[in-house]
C-alpha cells in the first residue's frame, strides 16, 4: 500500500492569489493591445529599466494608440521616491494602466506606482525573477529596504512571450533561473503553503533544473526559453505561498552587501537546501524526487557550480570580519516594514508552519558552509 499522502489544506491558513490573468506563449505579445483593453483601459504607460527602450518602444508600438508613453526608469528595490514620481508622470499622462516590459526591477517599479496609485498592472516578463506572479515588493524607505504586501501591487494581467527573452544575456538567465528556483525549494517546507502551490512549487523546480543547463547551451532556443519562463511562472506561484530561511539569507546579502539579486540567491541556496533537507526531509524529498536525486542539496551546488555562478561568500565579497553582521541582519529580519499593507502571515519567516525558523543558528551553519563553499554532505 502507498503512504498516506501529507494533507496540504490548513483550515486556519492565509493563501495568497496569483494574477487573475496569464497569456502565456511565444508571440502572445501581439494580443497585448487587447489586455488593455479588457482592463478597460486606454492609456498604458510601459515601465521597463534603463538599457530596455528598445524592448518598451516595441511593446509600445504593439499597443498602439492605446499607449501614453515609456518610463524607462526602473531600478532594483524600488526607492520609495521613484515609485512616487512614476505615479506623478502617470498622473501628469493621464495613464489609466501600467505595463511592466523587462526584469522584476520593471515590474517592481509598476507595484509600487500601482501602490501609489491604484493603477492596474499588465507584467510582461522577459527574466525569471517571478515577481509578476506576486502582490510584494520590497521599496526602499529611508534608506532601508521593506517588504510590502498589497492587493494593488498584484498583477492584473501577465503575459509570457518567451521571444521576448531571447536577448537576456546567459549569466543574467543562470542567476534569475536559480531565483526562480529558490522561490521553490523555500516554500516547499511551509506547512501553511495552499493545496495548488505546493505541486506548483516541485513542478516548478523540476522544470528550472532540467530546463537551465539546456537554456545555456543554446540560449537562442525559443523552447528553452519558453520552458524557462514556465518554471518561472511556477517559481512566482510558489512564492505567494511565502518565503522563510532562503529569502531571509539572499535578502541580506542583496539588501546589505550590494550583492545581485539571483546571485545571492544562487550562493546560498545549497546550504539552505542542506538544511531544509535535513530538517524538513520529507516535503524537501518530494522535490529530490521531482528533479531526479537522492542528494538535492549536492544535486543544487552542482547545478549553480556547473552554470558557472558562484558557490562561497568570497566570490560575492564577504570575508570572515562580515560573519557576525551577516548573521545578525538575516535573523533580525530588517526588511520586513511595519508598514499598514504588510500582512505578516505571509511575511513572517519565523511564523507558525515553518519548521526552519530564521534562528542565529541556522544562520551561522548557512553561512560558514557558504563561506567554505564546499559541496553539500549528503546527510538524509
Ligand atoms: N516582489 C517579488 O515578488 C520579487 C520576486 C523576485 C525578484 N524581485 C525583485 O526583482 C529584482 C530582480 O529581478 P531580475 O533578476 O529580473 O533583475 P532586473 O530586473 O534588474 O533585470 C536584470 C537585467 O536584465 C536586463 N534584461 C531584462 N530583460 C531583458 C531582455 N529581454 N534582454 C536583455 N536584457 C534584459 C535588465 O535590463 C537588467 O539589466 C530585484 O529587485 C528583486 O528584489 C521581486
Ligand atoms: O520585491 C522584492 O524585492 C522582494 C521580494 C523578493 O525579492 C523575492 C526574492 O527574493 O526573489
Amino acid at each position: 500500500m502507498r503512504p498516506a499522502p501529507r494533507s496540504f489544506a490548513h483550515p486556519g491558513g492565509l493563501h495568497n492569489q496569483t494574477p487573475k490573468r496569464v497569456v502565456f506563449g511565444p508571440g502572445s505579445v501581439a494580443g497585448l493591445r487587447d489586455e488593455v483593453a479588457r482592463l478597460g483601459a486606454s492609456r498604458a504607460l510601459v515601465v521597463t529599466t534603463p538599457g530596455r527602450t528598445e524592448l518598451g518602444d516595441r511593446l509600445a508600438g504593439e499597443i498602439g494608440d492605446a499607449c501614453a508613453g515609456l518610463l524607462p526608469e526602473a531600478v532594483s528595490q524600488v526607492p520609495i521616491e521613484l515609485a512616487r514620481r512614476g505615479r506623478d508622470k502617470a498622473e501628469s499622462m493621464d495613464a489609466d494602466c501600467l505595463v511592466a516590459v523587462g526584469g522584476g526591477a520593471a515590474t517592481g517599479l509598476c507595484k509600487g506606482i500601482a501602490y501609489e496609485s491604484g493603477l492596474p498592472i499588465i507584467a510582461v516578463p522577459t527574466t525569471y525573477s517571478g515577481s509578476e506572479m506576486t502582490g510584494y515588493c520590497g521599496m526602499t524607505i529611508d534608506g532601508v529596504k521593506r517588504m510590502h504586501e498589497s492587493q494593488a501591487m498584484r498583477a492584473s494581467t501577465v503575459v509570457y512571450d518567451a521571444e521576448l527573452s531571447l536577448g537576456l544575456p546567459a549569466a543574467v538567465s543562470a542567476a534569475s533561473a536559480l531565483n526562480a528556483l529558490a522561490h521553490c525549494i523555500d516554500v516547499v517546507p511551509l506547512s501553511s503553503v495552499s493545496p495548488l502551490i505546493l505541486p506548483a512549487a516541485i513542478e516548478g523546480a523540476r522544470v528550472i533544473t532540467a530546463t537551465l543547463p539546456r537554456l545555456l547551451a543554446d540560449p537562442s532556443s525559443l523552447w528553452a526559453r519558453n520552458e524557462m519562463l514556465y518554471g518561472a511562472y511556477l517559481g512566482g506561484a510558489a512564492l505567494t505561498g511565502g518565503f522563510a530561511l532562503q529569502h531571509a539569507v539572499a535578502h541580506m546579502l542583496g539588501g546589505s552587501f550590494g550583492v545581485e539579486h539571483g546571485i545571492a540567491h544562487a550562493v546560498v541556496l545549497p546550504y539552505v537546501t542542506a538544511v531544509l533537507v535535513e530538517r524538513a526531509p520529507a516535503p524537501l524529498a518530494r522535490v529530490a524526487e521531482a528533479v531526479g536525486t537522492d542528494d538535492l542539496a549536492g544535486f543544487v551546488w552542482d547545478l549553480v557550480h556547473d552554470v558557472g555562478l558562484p558557490v562561497t561568500l568570497a566570490d560575492v565579497g564577504l570575508d570572515a570580519s562580515d560573519r557576525a553582521r551577516a548573521i545578525e541582519i538575516s535573523v533580525s529580519a530588517d526588511d520586513h516594514s511595519d508598514d499598514a499593507f504588510l500582512h505578516p502571515d505571509t511575511h513572517d519567516q519565523n511564523r507558525a508552519g515553518n519548521p526552519v525558523p530564521v534562528t542565529g543558528d541556522v544562520v551561522a551553519e548557512i553561512i560558514d558552509a557558504a563561506a567554505a563553499g564546499e559541496r553539500p554532505r549528503r546527510r538524509r
